[in-house]
């Protein structure tokens, strides 16, 4: 049977997703759907596939799927984009959201100018499973790793443009070390308060931005002692604020959403 199911293509910071409201669309196999509806050619083209829902815990949920059909404990940029989704398409007129996601409950803050959502800032919770891994050996790099409900790597170096991500992104992503794979980000730090990143997204590959990897990079150079406590995280397709805050260890995440359009796709159940 053919089904046709509503979607909106959104992106945070170039950070692009499917959404789809599956209050009204419920969508069966999304392992499966993500990998076909992601592809750029033969599908709607994006970084994956996310679902919003009901929660008994907080007011919705999310689920997120990468490219590669599999599933993510959290995303920053959906969930900014998830904020901005409720909001303007009526299906809650609070501007502070609680979401359900697998990584646990996290508090969406609406920047409402005119009925339009302008930024949203989210409390991403507190950085977990920290640690030093010296690659020496094999790379010249000492990395950080940091967990903000999923897994990153964060490697500082003295010139980002030198580093070839399409090679060495999959080479860490599926590196022993990381049973689950990780996530994979190379950061130059240009002073106290701003950090130029870009990143591997496990799953996905190279993309635009990533919200957890903008919080774990913040975070890494805190630990690292390369960068104050609030940081503007520049990445390929736009720049997030990062405040990981002393007194709560809570890590704050600030950045735009974007709708870019609505469509229907039809999908054999
Ligand atoms: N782009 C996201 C993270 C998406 C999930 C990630 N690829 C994973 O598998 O952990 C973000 O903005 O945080």
């Amino acid at each position: 049977m053919i089904k046709r199911i509503q979607f909106t293509k959104m992106h945070g910071a170039g950070n692009d997703y499917i959404y789809v409201d599956t209050t009204r669309y419920p969508v069966t196999n999304p392992e499966k759907k993500a990998i076909e509806w992601s592809a750029y050619h033969t599908g709607i083209g994006s970084d994956g596939l996310v679902l919003i829902g009901t929660s008994d815990k907080a007011d919705f949920s999310m689920r997120i799927f990468n490219a590669d059909g599999s599933e993510a404990m959290m995303c920053g940029n959906a969930s900014r984009c998830i904020g901005k989704y409720l909001f303007e398409y009526g299906l809650t007129g609070r501007t502070v959201i609680t979401l359900d996601t697998l990584s646990g409950i996290k508090i969406l803050k609406l920047n409402v100018e005119n009925e339009t959502v302008t930024a949203v800032t989210v409390d991403m919770g507190e950085p977990s499973e920290t640690g030093i891994i010296d690659f020496s050996d094999t790379y010249s790099y000492v990395s950080t790793k940091v967990s903000m409900g999923n897994p990153h790597l964060v490697t500082f170096v003295e010139d980002i443009n030198g580093i070839n991500l399409q090679k060495i992104g999959p080479e860490l992503e599926n590196n022993p070390l990381f049973p689950d794979r990780t996530n994979v980000e190379f950061a130059q730090v240009l002073d106290d308060h701003k950090i130029r990143m870009r990143v591997w997204e496990r799953g996905s590959g190279i993309t635009q931005a990533c919200g957890t990897g903008a919080c774990a990079t913040a975070v890494a150079a805190v630990i690292r002692g390369k960068a104050g406590r609030k940081s503007a995280i520049i990445m390929d397709g736009g720049t997030l604020t990062i405040e990981w805050d002393e007194k709560t260890n809570h890590v704050f995440m600030t950045g735009p959403a974007t709708k870019v359009f609505d469509g229907t796709i039809e999908t054999e159940e």
